[in-house]
C-alpha cells in the first residue's frame, strides 16, 4: 500500500479499470505509486472486488459509466492528474459490429482526450496494441522487431483498425494546450497478447481442453513465434510510464513503447501449455493434425454460419480467418525502448509470471469441482 512518508496528492482515473488488465493497473497503482490520493475507476460494468479496495488509505471511486458518452467521460477525468485509458472492445471473434468497435475504440478515446483538454488534465497514457502494427493479413513475420521496424500495416479487420486509428489521435494530441494552458503529455503502450490471472481466452482454452478428455490438437506449427507478455509487467508498465511522463515529458510525450518482457517466444498453442500442462492438458501432436488449407475451410464455414446465424444466435468460435492468419504469423518484439527512455524492467521474472498463471487456473480448477 501507499508509502504514508510522501505526500498524497494525485488524483489518477483508469477507464476500463474492471477489464483483464485494468484490474492489475489498479491493483499496481495503489501497491507502487505512493503520491496517490484518489483512484477513480471508471467502467461500464463495476466488479464487486472494488469494495475491498475502499477500505486503504487511498480514497477508491467507482464510476459506473461509458467512454462512448462524452459527458460521462469528462465528468469523469474532471480533476484528475493523470489518465490510463486501458478500456477498450477487444473483439476479434465478430461478437460486437463494426459500427460499435469503432465506437468505444476511435470515439472513446477521442472523448477521452477531449475530456483532458476541456478538464485541464495534463497526462495520458493509452493503451495501445500490437495490432497496431501487425500481424498483416498477407502472413509476413515480424521478428524480433522494434517500435522501428519498418513493417506493412494493412488493417482490415476492425478491431486493430480501431486500435491504429485511436493511437494515432493519442500521440496526434501530444502538446495541445489543455484547461489551464499547460500542454498535453500523451503516450502509448503497444502490449503484445497478454497473459496472466484473468486471462479469458486462457479459461476458455482449459475448458475446452476439459470437455476433450484433458487434450487439445495442435493446429498451428510449432515454429510459428508469438511474443506473449505477463499482464503483472503490463500494468507496471503503465505506472511507471504515468510517473515518468510527468518527469520526462519532452523525451516521452507523443511516443510508443511496446510492452514486453522476457517471456519465452514460442507459437501461441506452445506457450499456453506452459499453463494448462500443469492444470493437466496435454497438446495432441508435434505437427498440425490438419492441413492448413483445411483450417481455412473450417475458419471461413465459421464465418458464414456467423452470418447465418446471426440473426437467431450469435455464433462467435475461437477459429475465424483473421485468427487463424493471427495465430499463424510470427510476431516478435525485442526492444529496449522502455528501458532506455524510462529504466522500464519487468517486474516479474518469466518463472514467477508463469508460476502466478498456474496458480491462478489451479484455483480455479478447484472451484469448478
Ligand atoms: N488482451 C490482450 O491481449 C491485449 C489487450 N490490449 C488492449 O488492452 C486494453 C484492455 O484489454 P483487456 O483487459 O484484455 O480487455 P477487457 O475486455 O478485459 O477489458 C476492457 C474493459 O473496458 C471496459 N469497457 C468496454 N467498453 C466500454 C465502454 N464503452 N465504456 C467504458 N468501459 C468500457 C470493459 O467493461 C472492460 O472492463 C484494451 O484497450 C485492449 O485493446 C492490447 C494488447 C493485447
Ligand atoms: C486457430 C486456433 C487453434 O488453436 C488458435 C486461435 C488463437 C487466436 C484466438 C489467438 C492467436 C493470436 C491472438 C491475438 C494476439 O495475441 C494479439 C492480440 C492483441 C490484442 O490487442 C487483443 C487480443 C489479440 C487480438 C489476440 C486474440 C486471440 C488470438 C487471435
Amino acid at each position: 500500500m501507499a508509502d504514508s512518508a510522501q505526500a498524497q496528492e494525485l488524483v489518477y482515473l483508469v477507464t476500463g479499470g474492471c477489464g483483464f488488465l485494468g484490474e492489475h493497473v489498479v491493483r499496481m497503482l495503489l501497491q507502487q505509486e505512493p503520491r496517490l490520493r484518489e483512484l477513480r475507476i471508471f467502467d461500464l460494468h463495476l466488479g464487486p472486488w472494488l469494495e475491498e479496495l475502499k477500505t486503504g488509505p487511498v480514497q477508491v471511486t467507482a464510476i459506473q459509466g461509458d467512454v462512448t458518452q462524452a459527458h460521462e467521460v469528462a465528468a469523469a477525468v474532471a480533476g484528475a492528474h493523470v489518465v490510463i485509458h486501458t478500456a477498450g472492445l477487444v473483439d476479434v471473434f465478430g461478437r460486437a459490429s463494426p459500427e460499435t468497435i469503432h465506437a468505444v475504440n476511435v470515439q472513446g478515446t477521442k472523448n477521452v482526450i477531449e475530456a483532458c483538454v476541456q478538464t485541464g488534465t495534463q497526462f495520458l497514457v493509452y493503451t495501445s496494441s500490437m495490432e497496431v502494427v501487425g500481424p498483416n493479413i498477407k502472413g509476413h513475420p515480424f521478428y524480433r522487431g522494434n517500435e522501428d521496424t519498418p513493417y506493412e500495416a494493412a488493417h482490415r479487420h476492425p478491431y486493430p483498425r480501431s486500435k491504429a486509428l485511436a493511437e494515432q489521435l493519442v500521440l496526434e494530441a501530444n502538446g495541445r494546450k489543455v484547461r489551464g494552458g499547460q500542454p498535453l503529455v500523451t503516450c502509448a503502450l503497444r502490449p503484445t497478447g497478454i497473459y496472466g490471472e484473468g486471462h479469458q481466452i486462457m479459461r476458455d482454452l482449459y475448458h475446452q481442453g476439459l470437455r476433450l478428455g484433458g487434450r487439445l490438437f495442435r493446429a498451428i506449427p510449432a515454429s510459428v513465434e508469438h511474443g506473449r507478455v505477463y499482464v503483472g509487467n503490463v500494468a507496471w508498465m503503465h505506472v511507471l510510464v504515468a510517473r515518468e511522463l510527468q518527469e520526462r515529458a519532452a523525451l516521452m510525450g507523443g511516443q510508443v513503447y511496446f510492452c514486453y518482457d522476457k517471456s519465452p517466444y514460442k507459437s501461441y498453442e506452445d506457450f499456453n501449455m506452459e499453463f494448462l500442462g500443469p492444470c493437466g492438458l496435454r497438446l495432441v501432436g508435434t505437427r498440425p493434425l490438419l492441413p492448413y488449407w483445411l483450417l481455412m475451410i473450417l475458419a471461413v464455414l465459421n464465418a458464414l454460419l456467423q452470418w447465418l446465424l446471426r440473426p437467431l444466435l450469435l455464433y462467435a468460435p475461437l477459429l475465424n480467418p483473421y485468427t487463424l492468419a493471427m495465430a499463424n504469423t510470427t510476431f516478435t518484439v525485442s526492444t529496449d525502448k522502455a528501458q532506455r527512455h524510462f529504466g522500464y524492467e519487468p517486474l516479474f521474472s518469466w518463472e514467477e509470471s508463469r508460476t502466478r498463471t498456474v496458480r491462478w487456473m489451479q484455483t480455479m480448477d478447484s472451484s469448478a469441482q
